[in-house]
C-alpha cells in the first residue's frame, strides 16, 4: 500500500527569496510545498542592512521592506515572514534596540565576512562582541542566526579531516558567544558538523539549530563523484559521520532543539568560468527531499511514531521557538516517484538540486 500521510503547513525558517523576477517565482514554489512563511535571508544587493525604510544607511534596503515584498509576492499564502537584520559594520545597538521596541526586528544574521554568496558586508565576528550589537540583542530577544564558519581560512584548513571551518567556529568562536551572552536567544544555521550539533545539544535550551536536507542525504562523497556542482553550498556536505550525527539529531525522539531551515538558495548562474556558486536550489520539493532523508535515517515513515518525529521538525520546533501563527491547514505527503523538472524565469533557469544528482524524486506532495 502506498504510504502517504497529512502534515500541517510548515516554515521554511532559513530560506533565500532573491528579488524581482526570482522572488516571484521562489515565494510561488515554496507555497507550492506547503509553505506558510519563512525566514527570508538578507544576503540581497544591496542587503537587507536597516530596519527601517525611513532610516538612512548606506544604500541597503530595510527589513520592513523586504518582508512587505515578500508578503506581497505570497498574495496571502504566506501568514508570517521573518526577515533578519543583516549585521554590517553600519549596524547599531541603537538600531536593533530601536527595531525591536517597535516589533519589527525579530532575528540578525551573522555572515562571516565573504564567507559565502553574498557575504561580502559581513563583519569579523568579535567586532559585534564589542560594540553592543550583540548585547543589544540579548537584552530585546532579538534572535541571532549564525553562519557558522570560521573566516579567511586557506582551502587546505577550510576542509581538512582533523578541522574545518564550521568545527573551528564551533570549538572556538561559539563557546565565547554563550559565556558573554548568556541569554543570547541564537540559531545555529545550516548545521553540518558532529561538532556543532554536539554544541548544540550539550547548549541551553534556547539555543537551536536549522538543518538542510542535503546536508542529511549527502557527503563530500557524493559531491566530488562527478563534481556535482548543484550539490556545492557553503558549508559544504560532510563526512558520513558528520551526516550521522546531523541524522541522529532530527529524528531523535528528544529533538527540541533542530528544525528545518532548506538555506534553498537559487542561481540562475551557478557555473562561473573559474568555478560555481555556493547554494542548493530546494524550493517546491523540501518537505519531499525531507521525507527521503528521514528514509535514509531509518524511520518508516508509514508508522505514526515516525511521522509524529518528522512533523516535529518540519513543522513544530521551528514555529514555536519564533512564536510563529499556528498552521490551520495540512498538506499530503505521498511516497511515489516525482519527476522533477527545472524552474525559468524571465528565460534564465535555475536547477533544483537532485536534478543535478538524480532525476527522480521518491516522496511527492499528493494534496495541498
Ligand atoms: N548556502 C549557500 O551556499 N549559499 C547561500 C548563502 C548562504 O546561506 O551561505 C546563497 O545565498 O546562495
Amino acid at each position: 500500500m502506498t504510504t502517504r500521510f497529512t502534515l500541517p503547513y510548515w516554515y521554511d525558517l532559513h530560506t533565500h527569496f532573491r528579488q524581482d523576477a526570482t522572488l516571484q517565482a521562489t515565494v510561488k514554489a515554496h507555497v507550492e510545498m506547503g509553505c506558510m512563511g519563512a525566514l527570508a535571508m538578507p544576503n540581497t544587493k544591496p542587503p537587507v542592512g536597516k530596519v527601517f525604510a525611513s532610516e538612512k544607511v548606506a544604500d541597503y534596503i530595510s527589513v520592513e521592506e523586504y518582508r512587505d515584498e515578500i508578503l506581497k509576492a505570497a498574495d496571502g499564502a504566506f501568514e508570517e515572514v521573518i526577515v533578519p537584520l543583516y549585521i554590517t559594520r553600519d549596524t547599531t545597538s541603537e538600531m536593533i534596540e530601536s527595531g525591536a521596541k517597535a516589533g519589527v526586528l525579530k532575528a540578525c544574521k551573522y555572515y562571516p565576512p565573504h564567507g559565502t554568496t553574498g557575504a561580502d558586508f559581513g563583519a569579523p565576528f568579535d567586532m559585534f562582541i564589542q560594540n553592543g550589537v550583540f548585547k543589544a540583542m540579548e537584552e530585546t530577544g532579538v534572535t541571532l542566526c549564525i553562519h557558522g564558519e570560521e573566516h579567511g581560512l586557506d582551502g587546505d584548513r577550510y576542509f581538512d579531516r582533523a578541522e574545518n571551518a564550521e568545527e573551528i567556529f564551533y570549538r572556538e568562536q561559539m563557546p565565547r558567544l554563550l559565556e558573554h551572552f548568556p541569554r543570547l536567544r541564537f540559531v545555529g544555521e545550516h548545521l553540518t558538523t558532529k561538532v556543532g550539533a554536539d554544541f548544540i545539544l550539550d547548549a541551553p535550551d534556547h539555543v537551536k539549530a536549522t538543518v538542510t536536507p542535503q546536508h542529511l542525504i549527502y557527503t563530500v562523497g557524493d559531491l566530488v563523484k562527478g563534481l556535482k556542482y548543484h550539490l556545492y553550498c557553503l558549508p559544504l556536505v560532510k563526512f558520513a559521520e558528520d551526516r550521522q550525527a546531523l541524522r541522529d539529531a532530527v529524528t531523535s525522539d528528544r529533538n527540541t532543539k533542530f528544525f528545518a531551515g532548506t538555506d534553498s538558495a537559487p542561481h540562475t548562474q551557478k557555473t562561473t568560468p573559474c568555478g560555481c556558486a555556493a547554494g542548493c536550489y530546494t524550493g517546491g520539493i523540501a518537505p519531499q527531499l525531507y521525507a527521503q532523508a528521514f528514509e535514509m535515517c531509518g524511520l518508516d515513515l508509514a508508522t505514526t511514531g515516525a511521522q509524529e518525529r518528522f512533523k516535529r521538525f518540519l513543522c513544530d520546533i521551528g514555529q514555536g521557538y519564533y512564536n510563529l501563527p499556528a498552521p490551520t491547514k495540512e498538506f499530503t505527503l505521498e511516497k511515489q516517484p516525482e519527476t522533477l523538472s527545472n524552474l525559468q524565469i524571465d528565460g534564465q533557469t535555475i536547477v533544483p538540486l537532485p536534478l543535478g544528482m538524480e532525476t527522480d524524486l521518491p516522496w511527492r506532495i499528493a494534496a495541498l
